[in-house]
């Protein structure tokens, strides 16, 4: 009921809300761009371990911006974000010559993983679970990463 009202006085006033990965190297400006757009500021200078989400507004839209690390070894966990995401803001920087080439991949990897990501019911489908009708299951979107959907699962 709670959502219905919610999507309900969304689409009366307009208001839409996009969800936004912001990706990139290391030391790209990531989170300098976030913090820029959310209070007009510079904020930290640290490197980003796991990631920082803000809600911005923009011309009416609310946008959820998660800006993650991009170290190396973090890098291999973004595409546990990317279900449900709108788009992608992809930084470069210009100055960073000597690893525009690891730009390059790291962008066209995110390309290919994108449309892999299949959502719980194509999950279910692909794994023909409907046609199971002597036992009970269930099935759960979870992102170990994030801890999301996992207690669902065990609740059930
Ligand atoms: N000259 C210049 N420096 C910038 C710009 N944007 C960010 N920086 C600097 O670059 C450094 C790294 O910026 P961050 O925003 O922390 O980089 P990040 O992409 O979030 O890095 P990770 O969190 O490690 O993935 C900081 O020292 C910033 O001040 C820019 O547009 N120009
Ligand atoms: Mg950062």
């Amino acid at each position: 009921m709670g959502i219905l009202f919610t999507q309900m006085f969304s689409s009366l006033f307009g208001s839409r809300e996009a969800r936004i990965l912001v990706l990139g190297l290391d030391n790209a400006g990531k989170t300098t761009i976030l913090y820029r757009l959310q209070m007009g500021e510079v904020v930290s200078k640290i490197p980003t371990i796991g990631f920082n989400v803000e809600t911005l507004k923009y011309k009416n839209i609310k946008f959820q911006v998660w800006d993650l690390g991009g170290q190396t070894s973090i890098r291999p966990y973004w595409r546990c974000y990317f279900p449900n995401t709108h788009a992608v803001i992809y930084v470069v920087d210009s100055s960073d010559t000597d690893r525009i080439l690891i730009a390059k991949e790291e962008f066209h990897s995110i390309l290919e993983d994108l449309p892999d990501a299949l959502d719980a019911a194509a999950v279910s489908e692909a794994l023909e679970l409907p046609k199971m009708k002597n036992r009970q299951w269930a099935i759960f979107k979870t992102c170990a990463v994030k801890g999301e959907g996992l207690y669902e699962g065990l609740e059930w």
